[in-house]
C-alpha cells in the first residue's frame, strides 16, 4: 500500500520529483561537479592561513604561492624534518576558477592583479587604454588559476638556449625533460597507447588531458594541404605540425597549481601556508645572507619572519625583479635615482620578453543550427593548434597558431576583443557583424622567438606600488615583418579545398589605422599586426639565468637567496609558458634538497 505523506512533506516530495524529472545524465553530471567543486573551494581544501608570530623561523621562506610557489611547497616538504613558508598577496582560488569554461571571465576579476604597460605610442594604439592589459593571476595557484591552460613545453632547440645562458647542459632537453615528466599525470588515453607515451608521465600531481571533439576534424585535411603535418602529440620528438592540444584540465576541472600540487599535501605539518599576505622585503644581514622577509598581513600588521636555509622568490616576471631591486639588487643606476643602497648591481629587470599575440577570423560555413549549451567542465571552444616554421628545412616553429571554432553567432570572440583584449569597440563590433549568421574559424598567431626586449623597473620604493613595465614590444621591427608574414601565411587556409567550399573570408575588422591599404598585401598585414598585436600573457625573463641568476638559480652576488618562476627564463620557449614553469619548479626543487641534503625523491 502506498505511503501516506502529510501536508508539510508534499511541497518537498513535490520539488524532489520535478528535479527528478528534469534531470538527465547531463544534468547529472552537472550537479555532480558541481558539487565537486563546491568542496574544492572550501576553507580547508587549500589549508587554513597559518597564524604567524614576529620573528618565527621556518627552514624555508617561499614568496608566492603562484604556479612555482605550490611546487616548491609541495616538493620541499616532501622531507618531513624541513618547514617551509608559503607567503601569497592573494586568497584562495575562486569557485569559478575552477570550471575551464569559465576562463573568459577571469581576466579583471578580483582575482587578476591586471598589472598594466606603460603607453609607449607606438603599440597598443588600437586598444581602449593604449596599454597592455598585464593580467596576473592574484590568488594561490597564480596565474594557472587563470590561463588559458594549455599545456605545450617547447622543444630542444629552446632549452639548448637556456643550457648555453647558463652555461649548463642539465638545461638542456635531455636533462629538462624528466622534469616535465615528472610533474605530469597525462589522462588521455590516445597517447598512453601510443609510441609518444615514453614522453609523458602519469605519476605526476598536474593533471593533463584532451578533448576530442569532431568540429575539429575538418581542418586537420585543409592544414595537410597547406603542407602541415597532423601530429599526435607536439610534446614528445616532434614539435613542427597540428594537433588537437594537451590542457592542464582533468575530471572537468581546472589543474591549476594550487588544485593539483597544494591541495593534496595542506595537510603536512611541516608546511605553513599565509595566505592574503604581501611580503614587503627580503632581509640581509650585514653580510649579504638573506636572513628572512618582512611581510604585511591582511589587516596591515607588519611582522619579519626567519629562513633559517633560504628565501625563494616565485612572485611571478613583474614582482620578483621587483623585490630584488627593493633589496638593493638591480642595476646601479636606476637603484641610485632612487636612493636605494646597492647590494648587488645585476641587470634585473631587463630582458623582459613576451609572446606578441594577433589574432584574425575567418567566416565559414552559414549556420542557424542551434548551439548546444556551453559546459563548463569543457574549454569553452573545439581547439587545434599549430607550430610552423616558414623555412620547411627547420626544426623548431616560428608561430604558434591557436584555431577555436566558433558557433555562429557566438558572442565569445566579442567578449575577448572587447574585454579581454581591450580592443576598440568599433573593431571588436566590426568582428562580432563580420561573421553573422557563420560558423568562424577565430586564430590567434604569435611570435615565438621574438627579438624585442622592454624592461620592469621600480616606479617608487614603495613595495605596494606596481613596477613600470614597458614590454618594448616591436622595439625590433623585425619582429613586426615577421608577424606580418606568419598572417600571410596563415590566410593561406582559405584557399584550401574545404575553405573555399564554404566560400570562407577573412572578417574585415576595417581598421581605420590601415584604410587604403590592399587587404592581403605585405604592407596590409604588417599594418593589421601593429594594430592587433596583444600580449600572449607569457611574461618571462626579468632575473634570468646566466644573468641575474646563476646556473642553479640563485641570485648572484648575494647568498640563500633564489629566483623560481618565469622569470629565470633567458629566452622563451617555443610555445606557452606554464608548463616550462612546473618544470623549472621540480628542478630547482632538487637544486634546493641537493644542497641542503634533504630527503630526496628523484
Ligand atoms: C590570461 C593568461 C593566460 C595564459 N594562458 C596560458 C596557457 O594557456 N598555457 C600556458 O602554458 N601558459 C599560459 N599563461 C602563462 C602561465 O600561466 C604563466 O607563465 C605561469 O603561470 C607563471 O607562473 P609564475 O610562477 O611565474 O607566476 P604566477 O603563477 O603568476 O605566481 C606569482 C604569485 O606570486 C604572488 N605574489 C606576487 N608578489 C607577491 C608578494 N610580494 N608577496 C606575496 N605573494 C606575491 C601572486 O599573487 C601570484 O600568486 C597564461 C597567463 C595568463 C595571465
Amino acid at each position: 500500500m502506498a505511503k501516506k505523506h502529510t501536508a508539510e512533506q508534499r511541497p518537498y516530495l513535490f520539488c524532489i520529483a520535478t528535479l527528478m524529472r528534469a534531470m538527465t545524465p547531463l544534468r547529472l553530471l552537472h550537479v555532480v561537479h558541481v558539487l565537486t567543486v563546491a568542496r574544492l573551494v572550501s576553507p580547508e581544501h587549500y589549508g587554513r592561513s597559518t597564524h604567524v608570530n614576529d620573528a618565527e623561523c621556518f627552514d624555508f621562506v617561499v614568496v608566492g604561492g603562484g604556479t612555482a610557489g605550490c611546487v616548491l611547497a609541495n616538493r620541499l616538504t616532501e622531507d618531513e624534518q624541513t618547514t617551509v613558508l608559503l607567503v601569497e598577496a592573494g586568497g584562495d582560488p575562486p569557485y569559478e576558477s575552477m570550471f575551464p569554461g569559465l576562463f573568459p571571465a577571469m581576466a579583471g576579476s578580483r582575482v587578476d592583479k591586471n598589472y598594466t604597460s606603460e603607453n609607449d605610442g607606438r603599440t597598443q594604439q588600437c586598444h581602449r587604454n593604449r596599454v597592455a592589459n598585464l593580467t596576473s593571476g592574484h590568488m594561490l595557484g597564480g596565474s594557472s588559476g587563470l590561463n588559458y591552460m594549455l599545456y605545450v613545453r617547447g622543444g630542444p632547440s629552446d632549452y639548448a638556449h637556456w643550457a648555453a645562458a647558463a652555461a649548463d647542459p642539465t638545461w638542456a632537453w635531455p636533462d629538462v625533460l624528466p622534469y616535465f615528466i615528472k610533474s605530469e599525470r597525462l589522462e588521455d588515453p590516445g597517447l598512453l597507447n601510443s609510441p609518444y607515451k615514453i614522453y609523458h608521465g602519469t605519476n605526476g600531481y598536474m593533471g593533463v588531458a584532451r578533448e576530442h571533439r569532431s568540429e575539429i576534424n575538418k581542418f586537420s585535411e585543409a592544414v595537410r594541404e597547406m603542407g602541415h603535418e597532423v601530429l599526435l602529440d607536439v610534446n614528445g620528438y616532434r614539435h613542427l605540425g597540428f594537433t588537437n592540444p594537451l590542457f592542464n584540465i582533468a575530471d572537468g576541472v581546472r589543474q591549476s597549481a594550487a588544485y593539483s600540487f597544494l591541495a593534496p599535501i595542506v595537510h603536512r605539518k611541516n608546511l605553513y601556508i599565509l595566505k592574503n599576505t604581501l611580503v614587503t622585503e627580503v632581509i640581509f644581514d650585514e653580510k649579504n645572507n638573506a636572513e628572512g622577509v618582512k611581510v604585511k598581513t591582511q589587516n596591515g600588521t607588519i611582522l619579519s619572519l626567519v629562513a633559517r636555509k633560504e628565501v625563494v622568490l616565485s612572485a611571478g616576471a613583474f614582482k620578483s625583479p621587483q623585490l630584488l631591486m627593493l633589496a638593493g639588487i638591480g642595476p646601479r643606476d636606476h637603484l641610485e635615482d632612487l636612493g636605494i643602497p646597492v647590494r648587488s648591481n645585476l641587470p634585473v629587470g631587463l630582458n623582459y620578453q613576451d609572446h606578441v599575440a594577433v589574432f584574425m577570423s575567418i567566416k565559414m560555413e552559414e549556420s542557424n543550427a542551434p548551439s548546444a549549451p556551453s559546459n563548463k567542465h569543457l574549454f569553452p571552444l573545439p581547439t587545434f593548434v599549430g607550430y610552423v616554421a616558414l623555412d620547411k628545412r627547420q626544426e623548431h616553429p616560428d608561430y604558434q597558431v591557436v584555431n577555436f571554432v566558433v558557433p555562429h553567432d557566438s558572442e565569445f570572440p566579442f567578449n575577448l576583443c572587447a574585454f579581454g583584449y581591450w580592443f576598440d569597440f568599433d573593431i571588436c563590433h566590426n568582428l562580432r557583424n563580420g561573421g553573422k549568421g557563420k560558423t568562424t574559424l577565430f586564430s590567434t598567431l604569435n611570435i615565438l622567438h621574438p627579438r624585442s626586449r622592454g624592461r620592469v623597473t621600480l616606479r617608487s620604493r614603495d613595495p605596494e606600488d606596481p613596477p613600470v613595465i614597458h614590454t618594448g614590444m616591436f622595439s625590433d621591427e623585425r619582429d613586426l615583418d615577421d608577424l606580418a608574414r606568419y598572417l600571410e601565411d596563415h590566410a593561406r587556409i582559405v584557399n584550401t579545398t574545404y575553405f573555399k567550399s564554404v566560400g570562407a573570408e577573412i572578417v574585415d575588422l576595417k581598421l581605420s589605422m590601415c584604410r587604403g591599404l590592399r587587404a592581403g598585401s605585405g604592407q596590409y598585414w604588417r599594418c593589421y599586426a601593429r594594430c592587433m598585436m596583444n600580449t600572449m600573457y607569457h611574461y618571462a625573463g626579468t632575473c634570468a639565468l646566466g644573468g641575474v641568476l646563476d646556473s642553479r638559480l640563485r641570485v648572484r652576488g648575494v647568498r640563500r637567496l633564489r629566483v623560481v618562476d618565469a622569470s629565470v627564463m633567458p629566452t622563451l620557449p617555443g610555445g606557452n609558458t606554464h608548463a616550462p614553469v612546473l618544470m623549472i619548479a621540480e628542478k630547482a626543487a632538487d637544486f634546493i634538497k641537493e644542497e641542503h641534503r634533504l630527503f630526496y625523491n628523484k
